[in-house]
C-alpha cells in the first residue's frame, strides 16, 4: 500500500518483486518498491520481518550461500543489479553494518582505502591522499584523526569508529548507501552525530536505513516502508506515515502496541 503523495523525485533503486527465502521458508514477500534519488530511506517493522534480508539482497550478500534463494529483481539505475559483477555493484551500493567494524590491523587511512586495496584497484599516492580526506570531511571526521591516520582504527571510540566505516562506504562515491541499524551499538551523543551526518550525506548520496528505532525514522528518514512478516506492508512519506498511516498493522506498530 502506497500513500498517496505527488512523488517528485526520481528513483535510483526500483524493488520489483523481490521474493528471498531460507531453504523454503520465505522470509522476504514480493516487495516492490521505488527508493528515491537523495533521500533517506528508513525500512521499520518488528524484529524478524525480514528487514536485515532485504538491505542484503540489494548488495547480493545471499549468493554465497546456496539454502538462499533470490526470485524478482532490483534495478539501480535501470540495470538490473544481477547483471552487474558484485564487485562493481558494491563500488555503486556500499554498505554499513550495525557494530562498527573497522579492520583492526589496518590504520585509520588504510581502512578508508581498504576496498581500493582489497580489490587490486591501483592508485597513486596523491590520489589515495585526497580520496582519504574526502572521505574522512564527509564524515566530519578529518579534523579528529588528521593527526593520526597511521594510528590503528581501532584506537577510536564507538562513534568515531562507525563514521571511519561510513568513510569506508563512500571512499569509492557510491550512489547508495545501506545501512543496516548503525547506531545501535552508540551511544546517544554518538548515534546524535551519525544521524545529522546521515541527513548531511543526502545531499549528494541515497541513503536505505534499516531502523528499529521508530523515532530515528521519525527525525531523519524522508520515506518510510513498514514491513510485516515479510511482507511490504505501506511505503510512503514518513510524515504522512506516521500521522496517518493508511494500514491498521502500521498503526498498530507505530503506536507501540507491538514489535
Ligand atoms: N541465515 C539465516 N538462515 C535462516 N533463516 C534466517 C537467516 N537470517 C534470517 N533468517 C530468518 O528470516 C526472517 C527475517 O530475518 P531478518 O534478519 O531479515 O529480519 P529483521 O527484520 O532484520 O530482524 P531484526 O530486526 O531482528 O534484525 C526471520 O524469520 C529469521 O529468522
Amino acid at each position: 500500500m502506497t500513500n498517496s503523495i505527488a512523488e517528485v523525485k526520481k528513483p535510483i533503486l526500483s524493488i520489483k518483486d523481490l521474493s528471498i527465502a531460507y531453504d523454503k521458508h520465505y522470509a522476504v514477500k514480493n516487495v516492490s518498491v521505488e527508493i528515491k534519488k537523495n533521500t533517506v530511506t528508513a525500512i521499520m517493522g518488528p524484529s524478524g520481518c525480514g528487514k536485515s534480508t532485504l538491505l542484503r539482497a540489494l548488495n547480493r550478500m545471499h549468493e554465497l550461500y546456496e539454502n538462499i534463494t533470490t526470485e524478482g529483481e532490483a534495478l539501480l539505475n535501470g540495470q538490473n543489479i544481477y547483471d552487474i559483477s558484485p564487485i562493481k555493484l558494491r563500488r555503486h551500493m556500499g554498505m554499513v553494518f550495525q557494530r562498527p567494524n573497522p579492520f583492526p590491523t589496518m590504520s585509520i587511512y588504510d581502512n578508508v582505502i581498504a576496498g581500493y586495496k582489497l580489490n587490486g584497484i591501483r592508485t597513486k599516492k596523491k590520489e589515495r591522499d585526497e580520496i582519504v580526506e574526502r572521505s574522512l570531511r564527509d564524515v566530519a571526521l578529518w579534523d579528529e584523526v588528521k593527526d593520526s591516520l597511521y594510528k590503528k582504527g581501532t584506537f577510536l571510540s564507538g562513534g568515531q569508529q562507525q563514521r571511519l566505516c561510513i568513510a569506508r562506504a563512500l571512499a569509492f562515491s557510491p550512489e547508495v548507501i545501506l545501512m543496516d541499524e548503525p547506531t545501535s551499538a552508540l551511544d546517544p551523543i554518538a548515534t546524535s552525530k551519525v544521524e545529522d551526518l546521515l541527513v548531511k550525506l543526502k545531499e549528494n548520496y541515497t541513503i536505505v536505513l534499516v531502523t528499529h528505532n521508530m523515532s530515528q525514522a521519525a527525525r531523519i528518514s524522508d520515506y518510510s516502508l513498514f514491513m510485516y512478516l515479510g511482507e511490504l506492508v505501506e511505503y510512503g512519506k514518513t510524515k504522512n506515515m506516521f500521522t496517518n498511516p493508511i494500514d491498521p498493522r502500521t498503526e498498530e506498530y507505530l503506536t507501540g502496541k507491538f514489535g
